[in-house]
Formats: C-alpha cells, sequence, structure tokens
C-alpha cells in the first residue's frame, strides 16, 4: 500500500472585510474571521482547509482562536508522521483522542479530501462516491436590518441573476416588527422568489407557535431554527403545528444530534454544515440519517470563505436529493478572498469545476496581507 506521512500542519486566521454588516439575532458582523490550514505531506502536496465560525463565540462552540491553538497543539502532535492517504485512519485518531471540536476537524477533514484529490489527479466529489450534479442553486440572506435596504438588495439579486431564494434574519427585534418585516419583503417578490426565515433560536415556544401560524398565513415557505436547540420537545410540537415547515440548524451540533432530532420528529428539515458535523465525509452521515427518515436537506453555511464553501459544495454535490437547494454564497459577502480564482457564481448556481483536489489555489500575496498575526 502507498502510504505518504503528514509532515506539519499550519493554521493561519485571515481577517476579511465583509460587504455591509450582517445582523443576526445573536451578533453582527462587521468582518470574517477565516481559519486556514496548511497540511504538508511528504510528497511535497499541499492540502487546503478551512475552519470558519460566526462572531467569536456567539454562534457556536469554538472560536477562531480556540480553533487555532487546538489544531496547533493537540490535532498536529496527533497527526504528523500519520498517512494523508488513509482519511479514515487519521479522522479515527481525532476522533479518539479529542473530543468534539467539530469546526476544527471539519477544517482538518478538508486539507485531507484536497491533498489526497490532488494527489490522484481527481476531484474532491469523486473521492466522496462521484456527483450527481455539478452546480447548487444558492440562497442570499437579507440582513441588513432594514426592510427597503433588504428589498433593494433582493431586486439586484435577482436582476442579477445571482439569487432567487432569500432567507431573512430575524428574532433580535421586536416579534411584531419582525413578522412585519418579513411581510412586507415577500409582497415586494411575491412569486418571483422563495422567502425563509431563520430566527437562530431566538424565540420561546409560545412566541413561534403564533409565529409560525402568521408567516404560513403570508407564504413564507421555510422556518429555520425558531427555538433554542435546547427545547427539542418544543421543536417536535412546532413541526407537528407549524403550516411551515421547520428546519433545524443550531439543534444540529454532531451526527448523533442529527440520529436524535430525526428520531424525535424534530424537524421536516436539516441544515447540512461541514462545520457542524466533523468535515465534508461526517456531513454526509447525517444526510443519510436524513434521507433515511424522510427529511429533506439544505446545504448550509457558516459563512466560510472560498475554500470552506467549496468543501461544503463537493460534499453537496454527491447527494441524491438537495430538496431546499444551498446558502453557500460566503464569498459573496466578502470585499476580499485569499485565493487566485474566486468560485464561479453565474445563472443562480455555484458552478464547481472537477479540478483536483478542492479546485483551488492560495494566493499568497493576500494571504500574508490579511494574515492576522501580521498586523
Ligand atoms: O444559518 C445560520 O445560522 C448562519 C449563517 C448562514 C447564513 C447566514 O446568513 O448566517
Ligand atoms: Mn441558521
Amino acid at each position: 500500500m502507498l502510504t505518504c506521512a503528514i509532515e506539519s500542519i499550519e493554521t493561519i486566521i485571515v481577517d476579511l472585510p465583509t460587504i455591509r454588516p450582517h445582523k443576526l439575532a445573536m451578533h453582527t458582523m462587521q468582518n470574517q474571521a477565516l481559519v486556514v490550514i496548511r497540511l504538508r505531506c511528504a510528497d511535497g502536496i499541499e492540502g487546503i482547509g478551512e475552519a470558519t465560525t460566526i462572531g467569536g463565540l456567539s454562534y457556536g462552540n469554538e472560536s477562531p482562536d480556540s480553533i487555532k491553538v487546538n489544531i496547533d497543539r493537540h490535532f498536529a502532535p496527533l497527526l504528523i508522521g500519520q498517512d494523508a492517504n488513509n482519511i479514515n485512519a487519521a479522522m479515527l485518531r481525532l476522533e479518539r483522542g479529542i473530543r468534539g471540536n467539530t469546526f476544527a476537524k471539519s477544517g482538518i477533514e478538508s486539507a485531507l479530501l484536497d491533498a489526497l484529490g490532488k494527489r490522484r489527479g481527481l476531484p474532491v466529489s469523486e473521492l466522496l462516491g462521484g456527483r450527481v450534479r455539478d452546480a447548487l442553486p444558492v440562497a442570499w440572506t437579507l440582513a441588513s436590518g432594514n426592510t427597503e435596504q433588504d428589498i433593494g438588495e433582493a431586486e439586484k439579486m435577482l436582476d442579477l441573476r445571482r439569487h432567487r431564494i432569500f432567507k431573512l434574519k430575524i428574532g433580535a427585534g421586536e416579534i411584531s416588527r419582525d413578522l412585519t418585516h418579513v411581510i412586507a419583503i415577500k409582497k415586494a417578490l411575491g412569486e418571483r422568489a422563495s422567502v425563509r426565515v431563520d430566527v437562530n433560536q431566538a424565540w420561546d415556544e409560545a412566541v413561534a407557535l403564533r409565529a409560525c401560524q402568521v408567516l404560513g398565513d403570508n407564504g413564507i415557505d421555510l422556518i429555520e431554527q425558531p427555538i433554542s436547540r435546547n427545547n427539542r420537545g418544543g421543536m417536535a410540537r412546532l413541526n407537528l403545528s407549524s403550516p411551515v415547515p421547520i428546519m433545524a440548524d443550531e439543534s444540529i451540533e454532531c451526527v448523533e444530534d442529527a440520529f436524535n432530532l430525526a428520531r424525535e420528529g424534530a424537524a421536516s428539515v436539516f441544515a447540512l454544515k461541514i462545520a457542524k458535523n466533523g468535515g465534508p465525509r461526517a456531513v454526509l452521515r447525517t444526510a443519510a440519517i436524513a434521507e433515511a427518515a424522510g427529511i429533506g436537506l439544505y446545504g448550509g453555511t457558516m459563512l466560510e470563505g472560498g475554500i470552506g464553501t467549496l468543501a461544503s459544495a463537493h460534499a453537496f454535490l454527491t447527494l441524491s436529493k438537495l430538496a431546499w437547494d444551498t446558502e453557500l454564497f460566503g464569498p459573496l459577502l466578502l470585499t476580499e478572498d485569499i485565493l487566485t480564482e474566486q468560485p464561479l457564481y453565474r445563472d443562480f448556481q455555484l458552478h464547481i469545476s472537477a479540478a483536483p483536489g478542492l479546485g483551488l489555489a492560495l494566493d499568497e500575496e493576500r494571504l500574508a496581507f490579511f494574515r492576522r498575526d501580521k498586523h
């Protein structure tokens, strides 16, 4: 058997500006911090991965700083000298030695897949069993916080033929104002677009019970994570009573969460995120649970830059059904990225090439300019 040792792993925090502030229920993003992973192998091949979260520690259990320190101090010593070609063995070693930390694991698994794909001359989607599509429809999130600005932004996206699915971030404000905001946007866009909401856990069950009804009466297609991830019983009750499908997002922090949600009937749709499951291979295990349970799939994002977005896309290309499409728009929220070529968005879709690995190259000058440790 051909082996190739992992020689080094480098983690680099990169701070990139966003096109506008992005308002979520728990945090307003003014920029985005990516953790870029460079995994070098004995044959000179380098695998690139990304581990990115939102708003420091306001969204998930890992922050850019914790991801970097944990990979540098705990992941790298377990992986150096191991065979880069055996991803099952490498990830099993991490699973045995490190609990949780799915964001960091996702970045490493992406880098291992990129390296193996480059070595074999195959795109990551082929390493994952082969793609059944070459492009993915992409939603856009309207999160400026202003109704008129959001409508203008949506009209622009429709004109550009970039997006016709819109997700509105609500939950931070007063409930009746949030509902007025959503209804006004749906009214303006009509049948030209699918309008969905993401509450990011902000409501309690009683508020959600009424709000889901109002959203249903006003043509909203999907309600994402209306209540706390800890209230799984409440999610199951809402999923029974709501006229609009309920999607689980924060409820899924690992593959086992997905199994429990499916068993309890706590959602009709799952948001798939490589970072929440531990990588592009891990997220396909959650997808398999959903498929077996008759739960719909949506390709989610943690607002990664180009690397994490392409790693997610390669996994999503392999799914037999992706009924709710994707939101892989992270690179479009950034004014700058650190790749030589930007991912291709055209005709409402993200198009993925069949180049080896993730099909990307780092722009070393931009990386040097935006890395946090140089400032
Ligand atoms: O879904 C989330 O909660 C996180 C993220 C994805 C798109 C977006 O605007 O925020
Ligand atoms: Mn969400």
